[in-house]
């Protein structure tokens, strides 16, 4: 059986040695390419599927590791269960860093689940999968989020110019939502992210720009190339001070919610996530805020940002969703289904990645041991092979039975994967659920969202981007 297959022309070869160059350990950072459009991503994989099939393998170099790209759903499905005991997912290098080897006496300690592999990952996945998971204890947080969604919509109205677009970065804004909706969850408390007159030194917003600041940098220094392995670049130290500063204001937050917990008296079914963390360990509780923070803001906004401007350029589909949320019927359908068909065409994440802990012999290739395989959701989620008509917003898909063509169950199941695979998949993903219905059910109420301007641009760095000018108009309904 032949290894994964290399022999390119050269000129396909020194394309990838450009994309390796720039290709660090945990996710495609594709932003270079000519254009910087997601666009360009899909054209290129389709290309290389097309020409040279659906395994491709991008030989590393500059010390970026080689990597397979699989883009056939049934060898995902191989691979993804094949390594779902206790899947190694490699990434945010600086942040294990600095939980590793930055902080005092941690290197036997537990860092959390975007920084640990193997089986302390596991010990630590099992202890926080029961509270992070639980349904009901999810379900507490519908009235604090609906309260968060509230403000944001009085927050947009104040932003709002005459034209009815929004003042300033919206992506800054959906941040903002994202940020004081995980917060509520991780931290136990309202951090008032969308006050106008919010002081300039409250923790809260030291917080703000400490999780805005280690988005940037470790986009920086975990997917660009840099010199920080070797030596303490400018960059390196900027993060190192801002990931010990977002663990000390998270346990600010911690300890103040500890102290009103303390207070009062409350029965197991009222226990929220972090009180519960609390309970098994202040460490784990303390760990898994900065996770959620981390992972729960730029994720959640960027999804925002696309679900809005499909269904501004989807008038009539925008109109049923209005109907459903304006019925009050209690039904989420309709709502639910263009949530999916969203994250079907922008999903935030393009493409999940494991490391093999053994060797796959797949459509006659082999994949060795220890090699980093990206599994391209994104590009099959929108080939018609999958989902026909794949390149229009159908939220019908989801809902249609059997018989419909477009029936949604027709595609493979790796075809789509927005939240991952498996026991690894998004722990956030039940919480990012609903904030994400109670915030868009909200928006639709309130307003007719339209798009005012060329196609909306997005960009590949750690996550997908939709990046601006946002040409986003709100008009009152
Ligand atoms: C729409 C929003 C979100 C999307 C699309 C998303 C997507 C993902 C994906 C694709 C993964 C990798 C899964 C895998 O490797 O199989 C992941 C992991 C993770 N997500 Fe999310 N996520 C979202 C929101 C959130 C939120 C709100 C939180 C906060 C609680 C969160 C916390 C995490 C954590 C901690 C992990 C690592 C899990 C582990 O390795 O065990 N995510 N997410």
């Amino acid at each position: 059986m032949q290894a994964v297959r290399n022999s390119l022309p050269r000129h396909v070869t020194s394309m990838y040695k450009n994309i390796n160059r720039n290709f660090a350990a945990n996710t495609l950072a594709f932003h270079f390419l000519p254009g910087g459009a997601l666009s360009n991503l899909e054209k290129l994989l389709e290309v290389f599927c097309t020409k040279y099939g659906p395994i491709i393998r991008l030989e590393g170099s500059f010390g970026a590791p080689t990597l397979i790209f699989v883009l056939d759903a049934e060898a995902s499905a191989q691979i993804l269960r094949g390594e779902n005991w206790i899947p190694y997912r490699p990434g945010f290098a600086s942040l294990e860093h600095y939980r590793k080897t930055i902080i005092p006496n941690n290197s036997d300690q537990t860092t959390g689940l975007l920084t640990e592999h193997g089986e302390p990952w596991k010990k630590f996945r099992s202890a926080v999968n029961p509270i992070m998971l639980h349904t009901k204890t999810i379900k507490l947080y519908s009235k604090i989020l609906n309260e968060v969604a509230d403000d944001m919509i009085a927050r947009m109205r104040y932003k709002r110019n005459s034209k009815n677009e929004i003042e300033g970065k919206f992506d800054v804004e959906m941040n903002l939502w994202s940020l004081e909706s995980i917060g509520v969850v991780a931290l136990g408390g309202r951090l008032n992210c969308l006050d106008p007159n919010l002081p300039e030194d409250s923790p809260a917003r030291k917080l703000i720009q400490t999780v805005h600041d280690i988005f940037i940098l470790s986009n920086e220094l975990d997917f660009k190339p840099s010199f920080w392995r070797y030596f303490a670049t400018p960059t390196y130290k900027k993060a190192m001070k801002s990931y010990a500063e977002q663990t000390r204001i998270s346990e600010y937050f911690i300890n103040k919610a500890r102290t009103e917990y303390k207070s009062k008296q409350t029965n197991d079914d009222e226990k929220g996530i972090l009180e519960k963390l609390l309970e098994i360990d202040e460490r784990v509780a303390v760990i898994m805020a900065s996770d959620m923070l981390l992972a729960g803001v730029d994720t959640a906004a960027n999804t925002m940002l696309g679900i809005l401007y499909l269904l501004a350029k989807n008038p009539e589909k925008q109109e049923k969703l209005r109907e459903e949320v304006t019925s009050h019927s209690g039904s989420k359908a309709y709502l639910k289904a263009c949530i999916k068909e969203s994250l079907r065409m922008m999903p935030v994440v393009a493409g999940n990645l494991r490391q093999t802990t053994k060797e796959y012999n797949i459509l006659g290739y082999t994949i060795p041991k220890d090699m980093l395989v990206t599994f391209g959701h994104q590009y099959l989620s929108l080939i018609d092979q999958h989902y026909p008509k794949s390149k229009e917003f159908i939220p019908e898909r989801w809902l249609v039975d059997k018989t419909d063509p477009l029936y949604y169950g027709n595609a493979h199941p790796f075809a789509y994967s927005p939240f991952g695979f498996g026991v690894r998949s998004c722990i956030g993903r039940r919480i990012a659920e609903l904030e994400i219905e109670t915030f868009l059910a909200k928006v639709i109420e309130n307003f007719k969202v339209e798009w005012n301007g060329p196609p909306v641009k997005t960009k590949i760095a750690a996550i997908n981007y939709v990046i601006g000018p946002y040409h986003y108009v709100f008009k009152d309904v």
